[in-house]
């Protein structure tokens, strides 16, 4: 796993609800990413809390909480040249509203909170996001 070449996604529990799944997979390759780590799992409110603990003092922090343990999401590990950068350009701004014509949020999402799709926003965080859902044995190389 290269830093600078991956970023974490995680489709949320309303797109994987509302079967998005394999749109939203299918614009993810369309537009030129790599899957090389691919799960569904669903986290206990420890494991989200965690996962956004950056966010823990902020309003929506219990409300963002109980909406990613409600149900199962879709985890990938996804390689590109400037994977971080462009794939944030790919999924749009966080709220919906603002998002640009064919972004996945703009496609997708619902509001703030059920905005469909996670990116991460740093090489940094991609990695650490990574190891955080996948073990060694599932990541690949292909
Ligand atoms: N003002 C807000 N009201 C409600 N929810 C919010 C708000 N701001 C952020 N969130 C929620 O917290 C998540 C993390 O916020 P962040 O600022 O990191 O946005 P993001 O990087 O676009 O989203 P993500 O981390 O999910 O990719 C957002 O995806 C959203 O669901």
């Amino acid at each position: 796993m290269e830093k600078g070449k991956i970023t974490l996604t995680m489709i949320k529990p309303t797109a994987v609800k509302e079967h998005h799944v394999g749109d939203i997979l299918a614009h993810i390759e369309h537009a030129g990413f790599k899957i090389i780590g691919l799960k569904m799992t669903q986290m206990p409110k420890e494991k989200a809390m965690v996962f956004y603990e950056v966010h823990k003092d902020k309003f929506f922090f219990d409300e963002l909480v109980n909406f990613m343990k409600s149900g199962p999401v879709v985890v990938a590990i996804l390689e590109k040249e400037n994977a971080v950068k462009d794939f944030r350009e790919l999924i749009g701004s966080t709220d919906p509203a603002e998002a640009e014509e064919g972004t996945i949020r703009k496609l997708f999402a619902k509001d703030k909170t059920h905005n469909a799709i996670h990116g991460s926003d740093s090489d940094e965080n991609a990695v650490k996001e990574a190891w955080f859902f996948f073990s060694e044995m599932d990541q690949f190389r292909y």
